[in-house]
């Protein structure tokens, strides 16, 4: 099975690297940047799991992109997904799959529209990964999952062939044959935890310490009730496990948003928490702590975008 990984950052990355590991035939299509990175350092990752140093990973750029692939692992930002489904878009024949793995919901909408719903598969991970500075990939925590499974007709020969190329690759990959609801649960989660480690510029145990971790499960709570509203409701256990991750004493744990916003990056405050804010069907309250979350990010994305024109030179005159 010929896998393209779209991104090596820090998911793409992670994933790649264990089933290029594992002997699976990966390619990692990648942008200029990156690709000279990957050149210089090898794809690297620091795991309590297990390191992985793999010196010139396969890659390939969009403009050299020709022949169809079997599987499109889809790892990029979702401020990045249209750019990133123009560039491999030439990698998607009449047999391809494509597994997305960002959070959110929204990305499928956009896969549907552009390959037709057939080729786009349900997906998710859950780990907590980061690149640093030259490009290496840190793994935080011992959980490394992934789910996928299609959302329509179940039982398909090509899933069943993906099952095989993803299952015992070095984490733990998981078939589901109740992928949306799947996708939901994490949807739910990651917009709290986002949500409430970026509003208090914080993680869990901190948030703890402070005696706020009610702030922590209200808005677990109303992040569970909007998945509700729209069919998607987690079950007890999922709304359980989401409370005590993120109101556990002691522990470390932020979203991956956090990191973003520590380091200045853009965040995907609206396919995270804007999109699940606007599927309230019960009438918008203007105290949810949903919305004050998420207008945190938006101030937080205005502010980087006019300190950039600020820090921009003036165009010059010809
Ligand atoms: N990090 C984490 O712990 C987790 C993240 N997620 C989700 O996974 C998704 C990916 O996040 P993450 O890996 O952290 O993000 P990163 O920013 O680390 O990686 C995204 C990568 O996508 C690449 N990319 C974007 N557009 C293109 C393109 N057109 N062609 C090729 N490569 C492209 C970027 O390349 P370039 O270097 O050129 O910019 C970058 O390397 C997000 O939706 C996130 O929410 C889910 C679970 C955990
Ligand atoms: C919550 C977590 C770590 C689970 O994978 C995540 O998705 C993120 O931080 O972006």
């Amino acid at each position: 099975m010929r896998i393209l990984v779209v991104g090596a950052g820090a998911i793409g990355g992670y994933f790649g690297a264990r089933l290029l590991k594992a002997g699976r035939d990966v390619t990692f299509l990648v942008r200029s940047r990156r690709a000279a990175q990957l050149a210089k350092t090898g794809l690297v990752v620091k795991s309590p799991l297990g390191d992985i140093d793999i010196q010139n990973p396969p890659v390939i750029s969009a403009e050299a992109l020709r022949e169809p692939f079997d599987l499109i692992i889809l790892s990029c930002k979702a401020y990045d997904l249209d750019g990133a489904i123009d560039s491999f878009a030439p990698a998607v024949g009449p047999d391809t799959a494509i597994l997305p793995l960002l959070n959110g919901m929204r990305h499928l909408d956009a896969l549907d529209a552009r390959f037709g719903a057939a080729h786009v598969l349900g997906g998710l991970c859950a780990i907590s990964t980061a690149l640093d500075p030259e490009g290496r990939i840190l793994h935080f925590g011992n959980f490394h999952n992934l789910a996928f499974g299609e959302r329509g007709c179940v039982g398909s020969k090509q899933v069943a062939a993906i099952e095989t190329a993803l299952l015992n690759a070095g984490f733990d990959a998981r078939r589901s044959g109740k992928i949306l609801q799947d996708m939901w649960d994490k949807w739910a989660f990651i917009a709290s935890a986002a949500g409430i480690t970026c509003l208090m510029r914080a993680a869990a145990g901190d948030i703890a310490a402070a005696g706020a971790s009610d702030l922590a499960t209200s808005l677990v709570d109303e992040c569970a009730s909007i998945a509700a509203e729209n069919g998607y409701g987690p079950s007890e256990a999922a709304l359980a496990r989401s409370k005590t991750m993120l109101t556990a004493p002691g522990s470390e744990f932020v979203a991956s948003m956090l990191r973003d916003v520590e380091r200045g990056a853009p965040t995907e405050g609206d396919h995270i928490l804007g999109d699940l804010l606007s599927r309230k069907v019960a009438g918008q309250d203007p105290k949810s702590l949903l919305r004050i979350a998420y207008a945190h990010l938006k101030a937080y994305e205005a502010r980087r975008a006019r300190e950039a024109a600020a820090a921009k030179p003036p165009p010059t005159r010809s």
